[in-house]
């Protein structure tokens, strides 16, 4: 089995590391030919996931071409980038199985990575990987599980059969846009939660926050069609949890300094950021009412000051739960 994973980031690292160590022949694709000779000297990811170590059947290429003996392709650059590369190489990718490992909406389109896969790659094989695992964790060989979506439930048994490694356990599922938008939404509220952690809010309010989200990611999903036991599990639920507690989180640290009022470093991706503006025009398009992921879209655009939406979101009507 020959597995190509594009985009260097972090999470596609990990990924390319951890099925190498399994013993899948991987091939990690890299569009920066400094860096992916960086990463072939070193044997190693220093500037994305320093200290671990590229296991033997881990070949680094800049080289798309080379990637088209693979039998799986995983898609793992940045969800506002995804787009961009899926139309470049339609060509390349078109008519192979490609997994969507991006969290987020496309903020030019409205839509997930598994609707923009079937339009620029109509013969290609959606799928998903997605849930609560942070790249790090995965590259320590630490136990994860996560979600595997693929409408097509027999080739999805495939491609979980070859996607999985005895600690990195997935779970199938058909609900390609549950999957999705578990993962895109729970940034958005992660944003939201570690705003409340930054502002000095307390824990209570983190809970309570967490859950009024979890409402809110239930209600514009199953709007675009999305099943509620799939928000419920390990896509959604799971990661809601792990991305609004963990300071290992990108979002979480995001929304800490906003609520802190401190300086984030821009470079660092925040996948929330762009998704909750998204998700803003989502919910004026279905008329739903999205009051925390307005709020998160509203402090990303400056357009609102932490204690205005803290202030906001409580003075809300009170309401049947
Ligand atoms: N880091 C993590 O723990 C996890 C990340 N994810 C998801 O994986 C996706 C990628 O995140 P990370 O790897 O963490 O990001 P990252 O910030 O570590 O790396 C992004 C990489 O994508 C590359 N890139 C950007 N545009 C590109 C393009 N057009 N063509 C080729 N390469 C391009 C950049 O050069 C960079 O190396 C995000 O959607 C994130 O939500 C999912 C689970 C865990
Ligand atoms: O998706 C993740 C964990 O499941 C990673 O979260 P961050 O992008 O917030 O770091």
């Amino acid at each position: 089995m020959t597995i190509a994973v594009l985009g260097a980031g972090a999470f596609g690292t990990a990924l390319a590391v951890a099925l190498a160590r399994h013993g899948a022949r991987v091939m990690l694709w890299a569009r920066d030919a400094d860096q992916v000779a960086r990463m072939q000297a070193d044997r190693m990811n220093a500037r994305r996931l320093p200290g671990v170590s590229f296991p033997k059947p881990l070949e680094v290429t800049a080289d798309l071409a080379a990637t088209e003996a693979a039998d799986i392709v995983l898609l793992a650059v940045p969800m506002q980038q995804t787009a961009g590369l899926l139309a470049a190489e339609a060509r390349r990718l078109d008519g192979r199985a490609l997994v969507a490992c991006a969290k987020g909406i496309d903020l030019v389109s409205g839509r997930g990575p598994t609707a923009i896969i079937a339009e620029t790659c109509p013969s290609a094989l959606p799928a998903v990987l997605t849930g609560p695992s942070f790249a790090a964790d995965i590259a320590r060989g630490l136990p994860t599980a996560l979600t595997l979506a693929c409408a097509d439930d027999a080739r999805g048994a495939v491609l979980q059969a070859a996607l999985a490694t005895p600690v990195l356990r997935l779970y199938r599922s058909t609900d390609c846009t549950g999957a999705e938008l578990g993962g895109a939404l729970k940034n958005v509220i992660a944003i939201a939660a570690g705003v409340v952690i930054g502002a000095g809010l307390g824990d209570s309010a983190r809970a309570a926050l967490m859950t009024r989200g979890f409402a809110e990611m239930n209600r514009l999903a199953l709007a675009l069609g999305a099943q509620a036991e799939t928000l419920a599990g390990l896509s959604g639920f799971g990661d809601l949890v792990l991305t609004c507690t963990s300071t290992q989180s990108r979002n979480f640290r995001f929304g800490h300094a906003l609520g802190a009022g401190e300086a984030f470093d821009a470079a660092t991706t925040v996948e929330g950021a762009a998704t909750a503006k998204a998700v803003s025009v989502l919910a004026e398009k279905h008329r739903l009412d999205l009051p925390v992921a307005a709020m998160v879209a509203a402090l990303v655009d400056n357009r609102i000051s932490v204690p205005d939406a803290v202030s906001a979101l409580l003075s809300r009507p009170l309401k049947k739960e």
